[in-house]
């Protein structure tokens, strides 16, 4: 074997976590290197969470231009020009891509754009993308993989050569009729998108409702609110074959409780799920175990099976947000420097962005009564906050959970205007402890929407006697 070129630290996959890594250890000054295939700066910047959102955004636009009468506005004819909605996502992602070749050059962490593969005990091979191989070895490794869209084991689905969110985000045409596999956070997301943008959308979720992590009451009213922007929803349907190429003509048969049926469209979306990019890259022969589902089996320190080798983000099983992969990084960080931060006893917050978006953190009614957590749960229809009589922006609800035996708040819930934002202060007091009826008596500036909490915790019963 050729020598390898000797580093402190070696990133493989420049994830959300350890690109900031990286940066962090190169400037503590340890000779780091991070390999990366194809975005710089991992997946969200490139082509998830900033893109989808960037475009999300110019669908809401459309979508407010649309129904700009409503509110004294006249306009013309509305219509949406998929080029510039494409070249607007562009220029951010050109400018993400500034910002982190710039970290990377301020910090000293070399970026090495190509394919890295494990060949033994924390030593990459690097394919690299302009030709040749580079062999790096580290004393410390940190594995950042990220995933890839599942492509469901439909007959016809791969041959159809559906569009995952990449190649959605970068559509310059308008499909007449969008088919989504999938009624999950990428899949709501888009549909809503492509719907405001003037597709017509169907959305196909296996499961028995959408956003299946959630309460029944909660994908209802998602279902609820975006049907009535005119997406079809088929729920409990599975789809059977798929004839035909996405971009020209696509059937899809499914069957429902109420038979079998063939949707034609133009083009199909698949948002069914995500698998780690784990296989065929050397993880088991360098003693890397993985679990039954193919993420990295790792501890709640994020340390793999082989000794100096972490791994972090989507790759490890963390939930598949940023902000966590964010926080596999804090840990890992604080715990290299002599700490003992765990992956076990962290809040985690989402958030998804349609429109109106929905939120949580903690508990919901389901999770609680799996666990046998006895609750008190408050709710507050989004018509209720003042603030909505100025913006029209009814749609949804806010609901609590509190302990049933103390005042904590265990989980908030909310799908309306400003959800995520209105979630944040819910997770504040969450995080001190606070108990409710602090918040609940607390000032709130009027006319925001987190003025809803007051009533919301108002309406929280009383404890049993
Ligand atoms: C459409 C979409 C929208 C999303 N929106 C949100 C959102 O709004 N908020 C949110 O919190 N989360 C969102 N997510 C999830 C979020 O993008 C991920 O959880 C987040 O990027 C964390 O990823 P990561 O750190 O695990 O790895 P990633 O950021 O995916 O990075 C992994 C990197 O590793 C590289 N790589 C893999 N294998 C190799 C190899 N062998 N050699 C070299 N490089 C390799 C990949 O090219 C990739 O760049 C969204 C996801 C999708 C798909
Ligand atoms: N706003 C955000 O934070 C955000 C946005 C997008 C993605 N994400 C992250 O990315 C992850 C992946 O998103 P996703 O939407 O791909 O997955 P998901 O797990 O959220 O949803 C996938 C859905 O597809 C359904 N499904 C699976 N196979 C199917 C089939 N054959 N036919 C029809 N439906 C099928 C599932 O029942 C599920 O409801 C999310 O779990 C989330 O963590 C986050």
């Amino acid at each position: 074997m050729t020598q390898s070129e000797r580093f402190d630290a070696l990133v493989l996959g420049s994830g959300q976590g350890g690109k900031l890594l990286a940066w962090h250890l190169a400037r503590s000054g340890q000779r780091v290197a991070v390999v990366e295939r194809r975005w710089v700066g991992g997946s969200c910047p490139a082509v998830a969470c900033l893109p989808s959102k960037n475009e999300m955004w110019s669908a809401r636009v459309a979508h407010l231009a649309q129904h700009a009468g409503q509110f004294g506005t006249i306009t013309g004819p509305v219509a949406t020009d998929m080029a510039k909605v494409r070249q607007r996502k562009r220029d951010m992602v050109e400018r993400e891509i500034a910002f982190h070749l710039n970290a990377y050059k301020t910090s000293g962490a070399e970026l090495i754009m190509g394919s890295g593969r494990l060949v033994a005990a924390k030593t990459v091979e690097v394919q690299l993308n302009d030709g040749g191989t580079r062999l790096l070895a580290a004393d410390r490794v940190f594995l950042n993989l990220g995933s890839h869209a599942l492509i469901p084991a439909v007959p016809g689905l791969e041959a159809a050569g559906p569009l995952t969110h990449i190649e959605a985000l970068e559509l310059d045409r308008l499909p007449a009729h969008l088919v989504v596999l999938g009624g999950g956070y990428v899949g709501l997301e888009m549909a809503q998108a492509y719907r405001r943008f003037g597709s017509q959308v169907t959305v196909i979720e296996s499961g028995p409702q959408l956003m299946s992590r959630e309460d029944p009451d909660v994908a209802q009213e998602m279902h609820r609110i975006l049907s009535g922007e005119g997406i079809r929803f088929l729920v409990g349907a599975e789809a059977l074959a798929v004839r035909g190429r996405s971009g020209q003509e696509v059937a899809v048969t499914v069957r429902t409780a109420a038979g079998e049926e063939t949707i034609t469209g133009s083009d199909i979306l698949v948002a069914a799920g995500r698998v780690p990019n784990t296989a065929g890259i050397g993880l088991e022969e360098a003693g890397i175990r993985l679990d039954g589902r193919g993420f990295i089996a790792v501890n709640d320190r994020l340390e793999t099976s082989a000794a100096g080798v972490w791994a972090m983000g989507e790759c490890a099983g963390s939930p598949q947000f940023t902000h966590v992969s964010v926080d596999d990084f804090r840990i890992i960080r604080d715990n290299l420097a002599g700490g003992r931060r765990s992956t076990g006893d962290r809040l985690v917050p989402y958030c998804v962005f349609t429109d109106p978006p929905l939120a949580r953190v903690g508990l919901n009614e389901r999770e609680a009564q799996r666990q046998g957590i006895a609750t008190r749960v408050a709710r507050l229809p989004m018509a209720a906050v003042l603030r909505t009589e100025a913006t029209d922006e009814t749609d949804g609800f806010m609901k609590v959970l509190v302990a049933g035996d103390d005042d904590r708040i265990l989980g908030f819930t909310a799908i309306g205007s400003e959800a995520g934002e209105i979630m944040a202060a819910v997770q504040t007091a969450m995080l001190a402890d606070l108990p409710y009826p602090r918040l609940r008596d607390a000032v709130i500036a009027h006319l925001t929407m987190a003025e809803g909490l007051g009533p919301l915790l108002g309406n929280v019963p009383p404890r049993a006697a």
